[in-house]
């Protein structure tokens, strides 16, 4: 990692069926900027004084009008765009209530594992597709 480079740190959020047997996924498609088009896992930056599980769900509050259980911690994706290193922690989530409604993307789907691979994920999000596949 270039250590010249900004660092953003984001919370992604992976929406899921059951926390306990999780069976099914939910991906959203980015709808504007650098990456639109591009798959990925709900969530975004976390503001100073906010805990990683504070920041998702007002994140999931803003983008998806829906209210969410933050679960066990997955893993922090450690990736390198050319214009910024990401660092983006990822938990499994379950709504507890609201509709996921699309506010800022573009579409939605839940998959199930043998559909995970049927959307683009954003460069960033190809390791942690992987490790969730092995549960899925
Ligand atoms: N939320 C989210 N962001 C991701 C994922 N994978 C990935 O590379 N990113 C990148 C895209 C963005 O550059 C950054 C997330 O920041 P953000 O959601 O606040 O995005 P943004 O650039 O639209 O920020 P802003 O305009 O709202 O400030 O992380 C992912 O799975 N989920």
């Amino acid at each position: 990692m270039e250590t010249d480079k900004k660092i953003i740190n984001v919370v992604a959020a992976v929406i899921c069926d059951n926390i306990n047997t999780p069976k099914k996924i939910f991906a959203t498609q980015r709808g504007y900027g650098e990456f639109k088009g591009g798959w990925e896992f709900p969530g975004g930056k976390v503001e100073e004084g906010e805990t990683p599980q504070e920041a998702l769900k007002r994140e999931i509050m803003e983008e998806l009008a829906t209210e969410i259980k933050v679960g066990d911690y997955i893993k922090t994706v450690e990736y390198d765009y050319p214009k910024f290193h990401l660092s983006m922690q990822c938990f499994w989530c379950e709504v507890v209530s609201g509709n996921l409604e699309l506010k800022e993307h573009e579409a939605a789907r839940w998959l199930q594992k043998e559909q995970i691979y049927e959307v683009e994920w954003l460069p960033a999000d190809v390791s942690l597709v992987e490790k969730i596949r092995q549960i899925v």
